[in-house]
């Protein structure tokens, strides 16, 4: 029997541990790992985002994961909507020419690239990655696939941390999240 969408949330939820103080004291980690074990949850997961995608954006042109829980999910969205996908990685990985984009960290800086031909100009992209906390990484992705002459349609993330206000980060880009914490 086909289950809801209440139904798989409920059960995507059951997957996602909580971890106390990691990787540093005070933060709460949203640990995935169960969730990718698990063949119904990460089936129910891919079900979702396709669901939204092929909703809201039928026009899509690729799927952009980052570097490197976005690569959990990315690809094999982008398989179940016939699309391909574009890689967002940490500075230093992509061989060839390349765009860059530095951005603030709590502590640092930190830089993400992607391979220049990655996209043509007016092609229409989302970002996906597992979770957004304050949404720097997620900005400096959308500012990256920009710079490459991209339309940004939106981000997905599987986990929203509402109290970092990273969604208010992204200004009018849409963020579509399966949870909130
Ligand atoms: O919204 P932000 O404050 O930018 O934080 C969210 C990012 O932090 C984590 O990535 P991280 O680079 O820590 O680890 P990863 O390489 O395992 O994805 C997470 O996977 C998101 O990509
Ligand atoms: N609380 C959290 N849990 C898992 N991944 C994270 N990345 C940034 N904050 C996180
Ligand atoms: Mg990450």
């Amino acid at each position: 029997m086909q289950e809801s969408r209440e139904e798989k949330l409920n059960y995507i939820m059951g997957k996602i541990r909580p971890f106390n103080d990691f990787p540093s004291k005070g933060v709460l980690f949203r640990d995935i790992c169960p969730l990718m074990k698990d063949h119904k949850a990460l089936c129910a997961t891919i079900d979702l985002f396709e669901e939204y995608v092929k909703q809201t954006y039928p026009m899509v042109d690729f799927i952009v994961g980052l570097d490197a829980r976005g690569f959990l999910f990315g690809p094999l969205l982008a398989q179940r909507l016939g699309v391909g996908f574009v890689l967002v990685r940490k500075k230093g990985k992509l061989p060839g020419p390349t765009e860059s984009v530095s951005y603030t960290l709590e502590y640092g800086q930190a830089e993400v690239e992607v391979q220049a031909d990655a996209v043509e100009k007016g092609q229409r992209v989302l970002l996906i990655d597992d979770l957004i906390a304050t949404g720097g990484s997620l900005h400096a992705a959308c500012e990256l696939m920009k710079k490459c002459g991209a339309e940004v349609l939106g981000c997905l993330v599987l986990i929203e941390l509402k109290g970092l206000k990273g969604v208010e980060r992204q200004g009018s880009t849409p963020v579509f999240s399966l949870f909130q914490y």
